[in-house]
């Protein structure tokens, strides 16, 4: 079955979405003010407290202070958690001691990239163009691919049917391409569950 996690909530409006829709995953990009998406790691609580608690908050982070995840997972603020910038594999070993499953994501920009993803300690790890960009990577990289993968990177309503059907991903991770204007879009967030489970009929 190909799972489906949608990224970058940050609304109560987007939590109403995802408990409509039901996406396998409910991604939250936590402390990166970079991103438009980022929430603060206080706030977060308010937002996956409404969440359906059947599905999964995942904690989005890129090279946080690990005591601000060990926080939002002992206190079951998140169920899962993401490293999405440079963290080791001492890093991911020291997050997977706190009790949630850790994906690690990889930027793919050459066949190199592969290798440390494969070795990664990490509970699953998620192949991406770069932090949510909304851009896809060469896809004809992952041939020798032989490690279950979840794919990101500008995945879309357009390209969704194509990559699963070229890569077959255990999962995918879409935020831009579930977004207009920066907003999600519930028609796209629907769009895109429903391919999904198509595919894996
Ligand atoms: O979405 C963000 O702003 C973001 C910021 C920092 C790290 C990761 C981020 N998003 C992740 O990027 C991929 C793909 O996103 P997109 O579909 O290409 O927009 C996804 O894993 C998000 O979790």
């Amino acid at each position: 079955m190909i799972r489906i996690k949608i990224c970058g909530l940050r609304r109560l409006e987007d939590i109403a979405i995802a408990n409509r829709c039901h996406p396998n995953y409910a991604g939250f990009i936590v402390d990166f003010p970079k991103s438009f998406r980022s929430v603060e790691p206080a706030a977060l609580h308010t937002l996956t407290d409404r969440l359906d608690p059947a599905i999964p908050a995942v904690g989005v982070f890129v090279d946080e202070d690990p005591a601000v995840i060990e926080q939002l997972v002992r206190t079951n603020t998140i169920q899962m958690v993401q490293l999405h910038g440079h963290e080791t594999p001492a890093m991911i070993r020291t997050v997977q001691s706190f009790g949630a499953p850790v994906i690690k994501a990889f930027v793919i920009r050459s066949e190199a990239d592969l290798q440390p993803a494969i070795d990664s300690p990490a509970d699953a790890i998620l192949l991406d163009a770069g932090q949510g960009s909304g851009r896809t990577f060469d896809w004809s990289l992952l041939k020798q691919m032989d490690r279950p993968f979840i794919l990101a990177g500008g995945l879309n309503p357009d390209n969704l049917s194509e990559a699963i059907q070229t890569l077959r991903p255990a999962a995918v991770d879409i935020s831009s391409g579930a977004e207009t204007n920066q907003i999600k879009d519930e028609q796209k967030i629907k769009q895109c569950i429903a391919l999904c489970r198509k595919e894996q009929l």
